[in-house]
């Protein structure tokens, strides 16, 4: 049983990195919000801020000029604004008579300003009044001299410091995050390679054993969770096809054994062990063929036994039968290696003798084949009459197909019975 622990390079659309990308997107999203959040409020508080410390200006200005307004020194009030001006963001101080007219004023440029430049109308029971846009703040204070409204004063400053600290802010936060993100990315492929690993792994040896068709391998079950139960699934699956693989295979062999087996005994004699009929016609085809490629000689013997029927009669069915089996095995005894014996059925035999040298060969083996059959046959005490006789045709000579060299055989071996059996006989001699 093999297991699959070696690490695993996460391919190019990996689940690992799929992961990765979709943490970092909520990431950088939730820090994104988050500052945006944070840099809202702050914007808020440090605006609220500035327009209290204006406020507490605003009220310890009107307090100084009031003597000033009173008196109608211009001069003074505009050296007391002048000194007030040195607070950073101020865009505008005024002091107004109760009319409205500018008793006294400093600014800091021309004025951008789009808040109010009318005193509100309820100054005097409110006291201080003040208003903010997204880049400025107003603050109106009244001006009084024992609690009698002597005139108005007016301060604006700009948000403009407290937006450029909120920007320096910002840039700090914002390089901060994207270190943050960096160092999340690198962790967070760690920390989900090392997460994913199992189910990383399980996903390679499925491609493995889809690839290899080898369900001996195992998947590695490192914990005991979702992917660990999956993976003990997985495992049992392939125990069950590794079995089913073993039956079929075993099926497999005893039926390819049987089916050989079948061929055999479709191809036996069943009495004598010899090739039957059906094996003999394959054969004689293959090696005529082979006469022909190699333009060797060879020769066919029909046999036909003598007598036999008198055996049969006079012995019975079943010493016919030993008979028969006792010249298989003295013609077997007789023949080259490389001859065919084949019992075409009944009483009657034929020899394929392929690649003879000469013709006398199969001649003088003819001879050799009937005296072997004649020599003295004693079954059950008995002494059989029995013969061969034999018809030898020889291919290219006599025939060169298989039909035509077994008709010549044969048309030779009844040419033989009537010349007086327990002989051989060839075509011509047949024709004569
Ligand atoms: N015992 C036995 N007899 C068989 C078998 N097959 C066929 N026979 C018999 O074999 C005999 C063959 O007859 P023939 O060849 O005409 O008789 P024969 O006496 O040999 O005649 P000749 O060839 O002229 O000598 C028949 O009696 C068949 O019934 C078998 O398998 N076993």
């Amino acid at each position: 049983m093999n297991s699959v622990t070696a690490a695993v390079l996460p391919p190019a659309d990996s689940l690992v990195r799929r992961l990765t990308r979709l943490n970092l997107r909520l990431l950088s999203m939730t820090m994104l919000l988050t500052f945006l959040l944070l840099a809202t409020a702050t914007w808020y508080v440090a605006r609220e801020r500035q327009l209290h410390s204006a406020e507490l200006s605003a009220r310890l200005l009107a307090n100084s000029v009031s003597p000033m307004l009173v008196f109608a020194d211009r001069a003074a009030a505009q050296i007391e604004l002048e000194a007030f001006s040195r607070r950073s963001d101020l865009l505008l101080v005024q002091v107004r008579m109760p009319d409205g007219a500018v008793f006294a004023q400093w600014q800091s440029g021309p004025g951008t300003s789009q808040l109010q430049l009318a005193a509100p109308a309820a100054l005097a029971q409110t006291g201080v009044q003040s208003a903010a846009s997204w880049s400025a703040l107003e603050v109106w204070a009244p001006i009084r001299l024992k609690d009698e409204l002597v005139g108005v004063l007016l301060l604006r400053e700009s948000l403009a410091s407290l937006h450029l600290s909120l920007l320096l802010l910002s840039g700090v936060a914002i390089t901060l995050m994207a270190l943050m993100i960096l160092v999340a990315w690198r962790g967070l492929v760690l920390v989900q390679r090392k997460a994913l690993r199992p189910l990383v792994e399980l996903s390679d040896l499925a491609e493995q054993i889809a690839q290899q068709r080898d369900y001996s391998q195992r998947a590695t079950i490192y914990r005991r969770d979702e992917v660990g139960r999956l993976g003990e699934r997985f495992n049992e699956m392939l125990k069950r096809i590794e079995i089913w693989q073993a039956d079929l295979r075993l099926q497999l062999a005893q039926e390819h054994e049987a089916g050989q087996k079948f061929e055999r005994l479709a191809h036996k004699d069943s009495l004598t062990g010899l090739p039957n009929r059906l094996f003999f016609q394959g054969e004689l085809q293959r090696h005529l063929a082979l006469c022909v490629e190699h333009g060797e000689l060879m020769a066919l013997m029909f046999i036909d036994l003598d007598n036999f029927k008198k055996v049969n009669d006079q012995y019975g069915h079943d010493v016919g039968d030993e008979v028969l089996c006792e010249v298989a095995r003295r013609m077997a005894a007789v023949v080259r290696s490389r001859d065919v014996l084949c019992r075409l059925g009944g009483d009657e035999f034929a020899l394929i003798l392929p690649q003879l040298p000469d013709e006398t060969v199969a001649e003088q083996l003819a001879l050799r084949l009937i005296a072997a059959v004649r020599a003295t046959m004693t079954i059950g005490g008995a002494v059989m009459p029995i013969g061969a006789t034999v018809g030898l045709a020889f291919a290219p000579l006599d025939a060169g197909e298989a039909t035509a060299l077994l008709n010549a055989s044969d048309h030779a071996m009844y040419a033989a019975k009537r010349a007086g059996k327990n002989t051989f006989r060839r075509p011509q001699d047949g024709v004569a």
